[in-house]
């Protein structure tokens, strides 16, 4: 089979995912790449329709061991026949848990037939300068392995004269999915006076909870703590008050400072 176009689907409020994909892209290297961005509320208004002659690549943070809740919609509604479909998960060096199995498990029922699967590594939500998770990720290795596996899947899908015949992937994780799907609702970002109401916070936001034109009023039952808006500030003015977020952060900066490795499954 040869790959004409890639479709390059991905949920990235913090960007890793993003460049995840963009490095198994790399290693691809189809005629065309189309980037299509479901970060903004907008572009999940828009339901992705993908046929047989194309290859999809899907990337999705990993929250709480599972895929974004809010995702499921947008992705459960993806109109697929038979289109060879990588699932990449990207997680902060804690665990990946039954994501990547979800994610492979929904776009099969879409129609979508999945030829490779995943994890990679990226700088978690929750770091921070004092309390670094996974800081600096995806790295040079990491996007090096992504391109690597971009090159596999083109040798396999090569492989073949048509979908019917790529062998199944198998990942781990296991049905009933464990983590948790409902996020926290917490008041955790302060804004300090360096806030110039650039409204760039706004813009940034995945589910539309900060007010466009007062940035400190943040819906609380909107948000789900991806931190978009503290990293992407322009003047540093948005951090993490004392309490859960931060406490995470502390925890998880001691618990998980070991290197975890990128892995895929073809
Ligand atoms: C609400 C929430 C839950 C998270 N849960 C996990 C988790 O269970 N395991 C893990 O290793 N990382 C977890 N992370 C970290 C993200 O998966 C990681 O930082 C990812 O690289 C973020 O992707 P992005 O840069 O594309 O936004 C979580 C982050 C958030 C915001």
């Amino acid at each position: 089979m040869e790959i004409e176009s890639v479709k390059l689907v991905y949920f990235s409020p913090t960007g890793t995912t993003k460049a995840v994909v963009q490095g198994i892209a790399h290693g691809i290297n189809p005629g065309t790449v189309e980037l299509i961005d479901i970060t903004r509320p907008d572009a999940r208004k828009q339901p992705l329709l993908t046929l047989e002659n194309e290859l999809l690549v899907i990337g999705v943070p990993v929250y709480m061991g599972r895929v974004p809740a809010l995702l499921n919609e947008w992705l459960n509604s993806i109109q697929a026949r038979n289109t060879p479909t990588v699932c990449v998960v990207v997680y902060g060096n804690r665990v990946y848990d039954d994501a990547l199995l979800e994610l492979k498990n929904i776009v099969t029922k879409c129609g979508c037939t999945p030829i490779a699967c995943a994890a990679y590594l990226g700088e978690h939500s929750f770091s921070n300068s004092e309390t670094p998770i996974a800081q600096g990720r995806p790295d040079e290795d990491d996007l090096h392995h992504a391109e690597i596996f971009g090159q596999k899947i083109r040798e396999k899908l090569q492989s073949v004269s048509s979908i019917s015949q790529v062998s199944a992937v198998h990942v781990p994780g296991t049905y009933p999915y464990g983590g948790v799907t409902k996020l926290w609702t917490v008041d955790f970002i302060a804004v300090s006076d360096e806030c110039s109401q650039c409204g760039t916070c706004a813009e940034v936001c995945p589910v539309g909870a900060v007010d466009a034109e007062n940035s400190r009023l943040i819906d609380i039952e909107k948000c789900i703590t991806c931190c978009a808006c503290i990293k992407n500030c322009p003047q540093s003015a948005r951090s993490m008050k004392p309490g859960l977020v931060k406490d995470a952060s502390v925890r998880l900066h001691t618990l998980y400072s070991q290197r975890k490795e990128p892995e895929y499954f073809i």
